[in-house]
């Protein structure tokens, strides 16, 4: 059969707290962007975390990419390290960059990217609310 390119997909799931906050901006500053994110006692998100990963698909294995291979990078580089933690101020990526959405799926995508074969492409959706989800790269 022709190599044909085919989109592998893993999804993870962590629980944690976050605020969002400038902390260059004043309180009034803060709560007038970031309304009741900006809430001082932190608030919790269940995230589901979908990993794309697209790839020709191997003739010997018929994988794109083992998916317990790609299960157990996801775990060591993203689960292990932001479930159940308070984004903040437990984890280094988010002690100065401000954890929305965005910028964790842009921590999670270049976690995982420097761990795969350059010829696999990567995509990450993470959704923070049932309703509110990102993605990137787009
Ligand atoms: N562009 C972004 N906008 C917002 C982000 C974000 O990361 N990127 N984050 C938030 C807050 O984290 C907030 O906690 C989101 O929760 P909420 O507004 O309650 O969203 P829900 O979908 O659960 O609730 P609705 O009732 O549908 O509003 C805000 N914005
Ligand atoms: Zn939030």
């Amino acid at each position: 059969m022709d190599k044909k390119r085919v989109a592998v997909f893993r999804k993870e799931h962590f629980n944690a707290a976050h605020r969002l906050h400038n902390p260059a901006w004043s309180d009034e500053e803060n709560q007038r962007v970031f309304g009741k994110c900006n809430n001082p006692s932190f608030h919790g998100h269940n995230y589901e975390l979908f990993v794309q990963v697209t790839g020709e698909v191997d003739p010997v294995t018929g994988y794109v990419m083992d998916m317990k291979v790609l299960s157990d990078l996801i775990k060591n580089r993203v689960t292990d390290r932001f479930d159940h933690k308070n984004l903040n101020l437990d984890t280094e990526e988010f002690r100065t960059l401000n954890p929305t959405a965005e910028h964790i799926a842009i921590v999670i995508y270049d976690s995982l990217r420097s761990q795969l074969d350059a010829s696999l492409d990567l995509k990450i959706r993470l959704y923070e609310t049932e309703r509110n989800f990102v993605e990137y790269p787009v």
